[in-house]
């Protein structure tokens, strides 16, 4: 059967298409409440929509950063959040070329009869919230699968439930004109080895390319949003120029030409790490008929929030960090960065075992 064809078809493969332009970007911004709250509570700052407004007022005329970035993904309540000076964010970004996009799903339950596995929810009333967040403004979305490796996992039904999951959000966005940014993300947890996180990672993107083929979307008008692949966070850690030919080697074997970009989960990266990972993989000398570019969430905001601790006299040197991250992933997404980064607060570790979001 073909591929779906409405009456967003164009839209979605230009605006897909336009979100993987080389040289730039997205910034994950979209994290729920819950999750905004560890990170302003990692600098003692208090969980209310005043303090999340202005972290995200910081980051979206943060001067400059947005040249390096063709997507933003915001969460509900930041779509119709609008500056101090009363300007829509969403205007803030489309005056700079900025693509705004929206997180759809509604977080992760536990699968019965399993040993801790997840499968997202969200679908329900999926359509019409989709139609709202057109109206707003938004022309992508994101939704989140989350698997983990274990002795026995990810298991079976696992990988078909998100996988299918994956791909029935991915119809209703494209029905609705978002542009579907498909996240199957393989957690880091764990004593295995590069080697079985790469074959866990061809499994799944296998069984995500046959659920998206069989509910007819247009491959051209989605992204793809994976983890890299790595040895277990229990593991000793490997090259940059490893963790490239592995995860290079499994996107070749999966992920279908007509997708126009794949953009990187960070998944607890230091901010320096994901940037070198990155662009070891564009440096890689192989085909690759997508462009690899970044969808970061902390390691694009972690020197920034540290740098800014809430405090308005920060806001100007929180803005430069975040520039500062915004032009290294740039770079990477050609395979020219040439590092020297900070080499303090941007190599820190944010891996969080067993990391509930
Ligand atoms: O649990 P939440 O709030 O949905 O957040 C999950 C976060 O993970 C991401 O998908 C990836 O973020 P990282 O780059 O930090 O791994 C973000 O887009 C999102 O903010």
């Amino acid at each position: 059967m073909s591929a779906f064809v409405g009456k967003y078809a164009e839209e979605l493969i230009q605006n897909a298409k336009y979100i993987a332009t080389p040289g730039k970007g997205i910034l994950a911004a979209d994290e729920s409440t819950g999750t905004i709250g560890k990170r302003l509570a990692s600098i003692n700052v208090e969980n209310i929509e005043s303090n999340r407004q202005s972290l995200r007022e910081l980051l979206f005329t943060s001067p400059n950063a947005l040249s390096f970035l063709s997507g933003v993904i915001l969460f509900e309540e930041t779509l119709y959040q609008k500056t101090s000076d009363g300007k829509p964010f969403v205007e803030v970004l489309q005056e700079n070329k900025v693509i705004p996009g929206i997180k759809v799903d509604k977080g992760s339950v536990e699968l019965a009869g399993t040993n801790g596995e997840t499968t997202t929810q969200g679908l329900d009333s999926l359509g019409a919230r989709c139609q709202q967040y057109y109206k707003a403004g938004a022309r992508f979305a994101k939704w989140r699968a989350v698997l983990k490796i274990g002795p026995n996992e990810p298991s079976e039904l696992s990988i078909q439930q998100n996988a299918q999951g994956l791909a029935r959000y991915a119809i209703i966005c494209q029905e609705n004109g978002l542009v579907p940014i498909v996240e199957p993300e393989i957690l880091t947890d764990g004593s295995h080895d590069i080697k079985k996180c790469a074959a866990v990672t061809e499994t799944l993107l296998a069984a995500v390319y046959k659920a998206l083929n069989d509910q007819h979307v247009l491959l051209e008008g989605t992204l793809l949003k994976p983890n890299m692949v790595t040895p277990g966070s229990d593991s000793p850690k490997v090259a940059p120029e490893v963790i490239a030919e592995y995860t290079v080697t499994a996107l070749r074997r999966t992920v279908p030409p007509a997708v126009p970009g794949i953009a990187f989960l960070s998944g607890g990266q230091s901010e320096e790490e994901a940037t070198v990972n990155l662009d070891a993989m564009n440096k890689l000398e192989v085909l690759k008929p997508w462009t690899l570019a970044f969808s970061f969430g902390r390691a694009l905001q972690q020197s920034t929030l540290k740098t800014w601790g809430g405090k308005k006299e920060n806001v100007a040197k929180a803005q430069e960090a975040f520039l500062a991250r915004c032009k290294a992933n740039s770079e990477a997404t050609l395979g020219k960065y040439t590092g020297g980064g900070d080499g303090g607060l941007a190599s820190e570790s944010l891996y969080v075992k067993g990391y509930k979001y």
